[in-house]
């Protein structure tokens, strides 16, 4: 029997990445390729016109799994009775701006749909932000969504997933593995310049990354730079932030989520505690995914230099927490 549809909203749908990401769900790779989705899709009033445009190139498409599609400029619309939403409508940063630049233009935008999909969604919906800066705006949201009540303030979880699969790709460089091999990657902290990207767990084929690489001066001066400035670099290349890049992740952390990861994944998810991080921080920890719940892995040793890179990108992200703060009263 075949199953029934699910709901999944996606904001900023007329923008860059949302060009790049509904294709993808429509056609399953996000949630099962037996598994209907609904569209449900959110931008601005002037943005409609091209939001239509989407939906009939989506139509054009004759996608077997796409059983509806709903366009609005209301966020509580749009987040109806939604299993899935993904938060990507917001301002991009442009050339000489920082991701935090964009706190006070996109901040507010998270609170409103925090509330919206808190008041209006599935009480068990799965929120993915990549809207920048992702970890706040999901902190936001999820602050919003705890005055409601409604769902749960944990499954509010902000976009790790590129930077994951960035420092994938460069350790494939410099090892010479297959991205497929290298396992147990993790990346701490902050969707910012400050992420920590964490290989001395990682392994390719059983043998250890870190002594494959075995080259410190590469992994803080060559490595962490290019993976966290990497949103930059494409920048500066494209005019114009990542996108297919950007959907990308957001498919990968969703999939994860839905079906399972066989690996530990990055994601950005409010924090327990554990590792030192205040709770309720939204930051990128390692985690494994069954049954459609996600785990925090426990445990893992951090040495000095390790605490030193998580307590600076903590520390930027309790100082953007300060300057939200009152936009939670
Ligand atoms: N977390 C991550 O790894 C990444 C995050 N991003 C972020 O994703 C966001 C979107 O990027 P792009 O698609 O390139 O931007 P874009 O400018 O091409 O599209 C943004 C869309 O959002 C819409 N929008 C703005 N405010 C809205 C609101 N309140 N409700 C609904 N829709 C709204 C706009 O009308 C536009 O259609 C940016 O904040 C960007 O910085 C981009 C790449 C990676
Ligand atoms: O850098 C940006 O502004 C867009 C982004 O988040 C990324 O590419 O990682």
């Amino acid at each position: 029997m075949s199953k029934a549809p699910v709901r999944v909203a996606v904001t900023g749908a007329a923008g860059q990445i949302g060009y790049s990401l509904l294709f993808r769900i429509a056609s399953g790779e996000m949630l099962g390729k037996d598994q209907p989705v609904i569209l449900q899709l959110l931008d601005l009033p002037q943005a409609q016109k091209a939001v239509k445009g989407v939906m009939m190139e989506l139509e054009d498409c004759a996608f077997p799994l796409l059983a509806g599609m709903v366009a609005t400029d209301d966020p509580n619309v749009a987040f109806k009775d939604a299993d899935y939403c993904l938060l990507v409508g917001a301002r991009p940063r442009g050339p000489g701006m920082e991701r935090a630049d964009l706190l006070t233009a996109n901040g507010a935008i998270f609170t409103v749909q925090g509330k919206a999909i808190a008041e209006n969604a599935n009480e068990n919906v799965k929120v993915l932000v990549v809207g920048n800066p992702c970890n706040t705006n999901a902190y936001i949201a999820g602050a919003a969504a705890r005055k409601v009540g409604r769902t749960n303030p944990n499954n509010y979880h902000g976009m790790l997933r590129l930077d994951h699969n960035r420092a994938l790709s460069q350790l494939a460089a410099k090892t010479g593995r297959p991205v497929s091999s290298l396992k147990k990657m993790v990346v701490w902290g902050n969707h910012s310049p400050t992420m920590y990207a964490d290989y001395r767990f990682c392994t390719s084929n059983g043998d250890s990354v870190k002594a494959l690489v075995n080259d410190h001066a590469w992994n803080n001066d060559v490595f962490l730079p290019t993976v966290g400035k990497r949103g930059a670099a494409i920048i500066d290349a494209r005019g114009l932030s990542s996108a297919a890049s950007a959907a990308n992740a957001a498919i990968d952390h969703m999939h994860d989520w839905a079906l399972g990861s066989d690996d530990w994944v990055t994601m950005g998810v409010p924090s327990d505690g554990s590792y030192g991080i205040p709770a309720g921080i939204v930051f990128g920890v390692p985690c494994e995914c069954k049954n459609g719940e996600f785990k925090i892995i426990q445990g893992l040793e951090i040495d000095e230099y390790s605490r030193e890179k998580i307590n600076k990108t903590l520390g930027e992200l309790e100082d953007e927490r300060a300057a939200v703060a009152d936009m939670l009263k």
